[in-house]
């Protein structure tokens, strides 16, 4: 029994053991090869993500792994190319290796030949390390059933796959070795379905291994290879069987037991222990055969068989020997699995080393790529003195600069500097590099094809784990377009958007500018004021368009009008400001203030529409009028006013006076708007006398404001406020209504010949409905049409011709009069003249007031008369004050006149008492 029980715990011992030494094979040997798998996985996602990565990058990332993974004999690169690409492939890779070609491996030899012409190749296109595997560098392997099969199962899978065992180009006749290989995709993104796999396959990296190294070196790694007691066959195929058999490692015979010599050798002999172990690996299957020789049977039950022959007397001793045995079998238990944990330790800590390691490869990917793909350009430049070379540009900088990558990498910094860069600028970012220190500044540059580049660079220092400073990182972002927004928002700040003038804003501070000058300089500065005539007119008549485009041409010709230093501004609207400084004289020469004029009253024709525009000219001077902009600016205006109502297309310089008549203009303004309501208005009728019989034939109706306040206030204070506010329109109609009507009466009274002339001003002659408004008035009160006469100014219709012959032509076909009033005074074309349809010219006061002492007045008077009798019409000369003048008048046929002479305007009743008198001019 003891004998029996012995025996078996020696039989446990022996094949514990047994266990423990094939298990710790199998289990090394397998995790090698995934490994091998893993770090092929690895290769292939550093190809997959740089693109494509020179020869450089891809042996200085797969150094590294090769040292770690000493049974993997090398990796690879293939890529497709077509045979239409083979001569520039082969030429492009004859400049890193001269003789370069693809090849193939020819039946029967052993030497790679040129490959023959097919479509395309599956070429070896890297392979590190190089020493040891040149005969595989342009191998076309496109050939090869296995390596296309594990291509093939590749792409199908999505996972590695290996090759079954072959013989490489690389390898000696009796090395044979298998490729685990994983496909590179265009775009390095792997596609989920397996078509687009297909579709998009541009070749493949693979990890190269010789079968017999890669086993011993394995088990050399886990220290098992000096156990020469067991053996170990590896199979890699479907079945365990000799053509499989890539390895084979055969135990040492053991050597027979003294005692087998002394009883019949060999019968005593155990059989030897066997055992397999399969496994998967990248869609191959190893089997493992490890085992142990037979063993004679006194090696392992000396002591049992001791206890037989020694029998009970040694039992004791027996016992003890068991005893002790059953410690050693504790003990081995033990030792297997202190080894196993050990062993798990190892495989956790590979596992964890290579998860850090593809994570450390993911989070620098992801860095590459977003660097790549970063919108700004980043440079990466060597901290080396004094150049500072850049090594590194992404593909930003060639967007935003015009350099390529080729033409920046190697260059120092300086070459970015460009012809007149920012050199103030530069030299902060030199002073910081030098410091070692971040720096930010804002650059002007140039880019490649000349056109500013306004960047915001960045620049800090790279430390290595020493510290010290090896490179910079700098970032360029393009501003360019942001500055050129802010110049456009600054030359839009201080300009007047249609004209390309400078704005009210910065009119402003230009005449502060000017004032100073002109104070430390002792002299004067003056500011002109220029209104446009009826500007209103040729905007409500012809449109915006047409009003813009004017004030762009008048713009223009003021500021050629006036000289380089000068300033013209638009405060907006029609009103344009001109600083004219430097000026010696504190009077100013009037002649420049007549070119200005002039510059407008040039016509212009818009849209087929000739215009002829005047305007108003208000001075005020530095320092007289004004000390700050302000106040020159108010008294120029004022000025300009005071311009309007002399009758426009004139200038006039600021006086104190002016100040109180406009402060009145701001009293009477909302007055006015009352008067109308609170029946203030009221109307003084002027005869007008036939110079031929000497009797009154008409009469002018002229408005009068009786003010609460103010008593009666002239039209001249008012007539122009009212066009300003829009006030005219009502204040016009009622005048027509009341003088047609009071007309009427002295016709209804006896007066049948009787006549009336109304004043149009322009609100009125613009109405839309003139001409039906007009109608109305003479069908309610019964006034005949030919009763009533329109008088409207020169400069009125002359301001658009075309537009004006239209209303008098509608107005004519009413039957009504049509006069010119102040003829003389605007900008006359006799061209146009004849084709309005009028019937009278009156003679502007201003001329006859001097025809007796101005010989200029009294020949425009004489060729007004003369003219008016060409053109078959009717003159009047108004203003009419002394017998001289009636003398002057009647001398060139003049046919009517109106003046103090014969009456000043009246009212009504004392007009009607003029017509019951039937008073006569001699
Ligand atoms: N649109 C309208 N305009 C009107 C109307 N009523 C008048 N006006 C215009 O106002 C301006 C000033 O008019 P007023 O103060 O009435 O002056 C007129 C006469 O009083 C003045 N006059 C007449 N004779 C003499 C004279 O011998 N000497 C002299 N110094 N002044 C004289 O002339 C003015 C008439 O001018 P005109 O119209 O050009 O015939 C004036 O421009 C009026 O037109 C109105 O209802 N609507």
């Amino acid at each position: 029994t003891v004998f029996v029980a012995t025996s078996h715990l020696e039989e446990d011992a022996v094949s514990l053991d047994f266990e423990r030494r094939a298990g710790l094979r199998a289990f090394t040997i397998q995790r090698g090869l995934e490994e091998a798998v893993q770090v092929q996985s690895v290769v292939n996602h550093f190809y997959a993500t740089v693109g494509d990565p020179t020869r450089d990058q891809f042996e200085n990332f797969t150094r590294p792994l090769l040292e770690r993974y000493p049974y993997v004999r090398a990796f690879s690169v293939q890529r497709f190319v077509s045979d239409e690409d083979r001569p520039v492939f082969e030429a492009l890779r004859q400049g890193a290796r001269p003789g370069f070609q693809i090849t193939a491996l020819a039946e029967g030899k052993v030497e790679p030949v040129p490959a023959p012409q097919q479509p395309s190749y599956l070429v070896v296109d890297f392979i590190e390390p190089v020493p040891g595997n040149e005969a595989a560098l342009g191998l076309d392997v496109s050939r090869n059933a296995e390596i296309m099969g594990a291509l093939g199962a590749a792409l199908a899978s999505g996972r590695p796959a290996s090759t079954p065992p072959l013989r490489l180009a690389q390898f000696g006749p009796d090395e044979r070795g298998l490729l685990v290989i994983q496909p590179v995709y265009r775009g390095g993104v792997q596609p989920t379905d397996q078509l687009a796999r297909r579709a998009l396959l541009v070749g493949d990296t693979s990890a190269v291994l010789e079968l017999n190294g890669l086993v011993r070196k394995i088990l050399d790694s886990a220290g098992l290879m000096a156990d020469h007691d067991i053996g170990l066959r590896i199979y890699v195929g479907a079945q365990a069987e000799g053509r499989n058999l890539v390895y084979r490692h055969d135990s040492a015979p053991q050597e027979a037991h003294w005692l087998d010599h002394l009883l019949k050798p060999g019968t005593l002999f155990r059989h030897p222990s066997t055992t397999v172990s399969s496994f998967d690996i990248a869609g191959q299957t190893w089997h493992l055969e490890i085992s142990v020789p037979p063993r004679s049977l006194f090696a392992d039950h000396y002591g049992s068989l001791l206890i037989l022959l020694v029998g009970v007397i040694a039992s004791l001793l027996g016992a003890a020997y068991m005893r002790a045995l059953s410690m050693r079998s504790h003990r081995i238990q033990q030792l297997v699995e202190e080894r196993t944990a050990e062993l798990r330790t190892t495989n956790a800590l590979l596992s964890d080393d290579i998860k850090a390691r593809r994570l450390a490869e993911r989070a620098l990917r992801l860095r590459h790529q977003a660097i790549e793909a970063s919108a700004n350009a980043i440079l990466i430049l060597s901290a080396q003195e004094p150049d500072y070379t850049i090594e590194y540009v992404n593909p930003a900088f060639a967007r935003i600069t015009g350099y390529s990558s080729t033409e920046a990498v190697g260059k120092s910094i300086r070459f970015l500097e460009g012809r007149d860069s920012d050199p103030e600028g530069f030299e902060t970012v030199w002073i910081a590099m030098r410091e070692q220190r971040e720096h930010n500044v804002v650059l002007r540059n140039y880019h490649k094809d000349g056109s500013e580049l306004w960047n915001d660079f960045y620049i800090a220092p790279v430390r290595d784990e020493s510290g010290e400073v090896t490179h910079f990182v700098a970032a360029l972002y393009d501003i360019t377009s942001m500055k050129r927004y802010e110049a456009e928002l600054e030359f839009q700040a201080s300009r007047d958007t249609l004209t390309g003038l400078i704005n009210r804003h910065m009119l402003r501070h230009h005449l502060e500018q000017a004032i100073g000058v002109a104070e430390r300089q002792k002299q004067a500065l003056w500011v002109v004021f220029v209104d446009l005539d009826r500007f209103k007119f040729v905007n409500d008549t012809l449109g915006h368009k047409a009003g813009d485009t004017l004030l762009r041409t008048v713009a223009g010709r003021l500021r050629a009008a006036v000289r380089e230093a000068d300033t013209v501004a638009r405060l907006g609207g029609d009103e344009f400001i001109m600083i004219l400084p430097e000026q010696d004289e504190l009077t100013l020469d009037t002649r420049s203030l007549q070119r200005i004029m002039d510059a407008v009253a040039a016509p212009v024709t818009l849209g087929g529409h000739t215009l002829f525009m005047t305007c108003s000219v208000g001075v005020a001077c530095y320092p007289n009028d004004g000390t700050d902009g302000e106040t020159l600016i108010k008294h120029a205006d004022i000025a300009m006013y005071r311009g309007k109502q002399t009758g426009r297309n004139n200038f006039q310089f600021y006086t104190p006076a002016m100040n109180e008549q406009a402060l009145e203009r701001l009293r009477i303004e909302g007055d006015l708007r009352n008067a109308l309501d609170h029946g203030e208005f009221l109307l003084h009728y002027q005869p007008k006398v036939d110079l031929a019989s000497g009797r009154v034939i008409g009469s002018e109706a002229l408005i009068r404001w009786q003010h609460p306040q103010l008593g009666m206030v002239s039209p001249a204070r008012f007539i122009g406020l009212a066009e300003e506010t829009g006030l005219i329109l009502p204040i016009g109609a009622w005048v027509l209504r009341a003088a047609c009507t009071q007309c009427r009466q002295w016709q209804l009274g006896g007066y049948a010949d009787i006549s009336v002339s109304v004043n149009l001003s322009v609100g009125q002659f613009l109405q839309k409905d003139l001409v039906s408004s007009i109608a109305d008035v003479l069908e309610d009160t019964g006034l005949p049409p030919e009763s009533l006469e329109l008088e409207l100014t020169e400069s009125l219709m002359m301001t658009d011709v075309e537009h004006a012959i239209g209303i008098l032509a509608g107005l004519k076909k009413l039957g009504v009069r049509l006069s010119i009033d102040d003829f003389g005074t605007g900008y006359s074309s006799l061209a146009y003249l004849k084709r309005f349809p009028i019937d009278v010219l009156k003679i502007d006061r201003s001329f006859v007031r001097d025809i007796t002492i101005d010989a200029d007045d009294a020949a425009i008077t004489a060729s007004i008369i003369s003219l008016a009798r060409h053109l078959k019409l009717r003159v009047i000369a108004e203003g009419v004050e002394t017998d001289e003048q009636l003398d002057y008048l009647r001398h060139y046929g003049c046919d009517e006149i109106q003046g103090y002479l014969f009456s000043p305007p009246v009212p009504a009743d004392k007009f009607e008492q003029i017509l019951r008198q039937d008073r006569v001019m001699t």
